[in-house]
């Protein structure tokens, strides 16, 4: 999946990833589990979820960071947010405005140091939106530019060998292999997909919590 897949994606409209309502997984645990008002989420991979709206919503901070400026400018807009728009570095550019920064940029080409400290990530459809080779990669450098902060992370979970990704199966183990050495790992709820995986493969939503097991520190 590069960049191209994704731009695309967005300029066809062909966003079937984009739920019409805050994750019900999130309006559940989240509030519980991260009671931190006015704490800073970072959203990796945001798309235009209405689960910023909802974390906006609920006094937190949000800071996302999307490859699509189609996507930030529609997510400012539907948020009826004028943002204010900067340079960072030559591949990242900064929407800001009402309590949410995005920073419109491969993910990769995001530093600790724009971020800031983050309290939670709020990881929905991100990691499961990439391939085996840039997961291990992904976990990683979130890591790095969180500081291994705590981690709220849906996964889905089916065959692989049946249907192709994105969003791409990502059992436990997976995370395990990921994030074992570095957080405790918890599992949430774990609930049958309705209607399956893209709408024909049994699959299921798996949440997870990630608290990191030591001092917080860039991996
Ligand atoms: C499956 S969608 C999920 C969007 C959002 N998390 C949601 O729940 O609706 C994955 C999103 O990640 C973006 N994306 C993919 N690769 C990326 C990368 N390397 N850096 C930043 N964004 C990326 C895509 O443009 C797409 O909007």
């Amino acid at each position: 999946m590069n960049a191209e897949f994704w731009l695309e994606k967005w300029a066809r409209n062909e966003i079937g990833f984009h739920a019409q309502h805050p994750h019900k997984g999130l309006v559940e645990h989240f509030s519980t589990i991260c009671a931190q008002p006015g704490g800073h989420v970072f959203v990796p991979l945001c798309g235009k979820t209405l689960d910023i709206q909802w974390l906006l919503n609920k006094g937190f901070r949000v800071t996302g960071v999307e490859l699509s400026l189609l996507a930030v400018e529609q997510l400012f807009a539907e948020l009826g947010v004028h943002p204010v728009i900067s340079p960072v570095s030559a591949k990242v550019v900064m929407f800001e405005g009402g309590g949410l920064k995005v920073f419109v940029a491969d993910i990769f080409s995001v530093s600790a140091a724009m971020l800031g400290s983050v309290d939670i990530v709020y990881d929905r459809a991100a990691l499961v939106a990439l391939p085996q080779d840039i997961r291990v990669r992904y976990a990683k450098h979130l890591m790095a530019i969180t500081r291994c902060a705590t981690q709220f992370l849906i996964c889905v979970e089916y065959d692989q060998c049946r249907l192709s990704g994105p969003p791409f199966a990502v059992m436990a183990q997976d995370i395990a292999d990921y994030y074992a050495p570095y957080y405790e790992i918890t599992s949430i709820e774990r609930e049958p997909v309705e209607r399956g995986i893209k709408g024909r493969e049994p699959g299921y939503e798996h949440i997870w919590l990630l608290c990191p097991l030591n001092d917080r520190a860039e991996k």
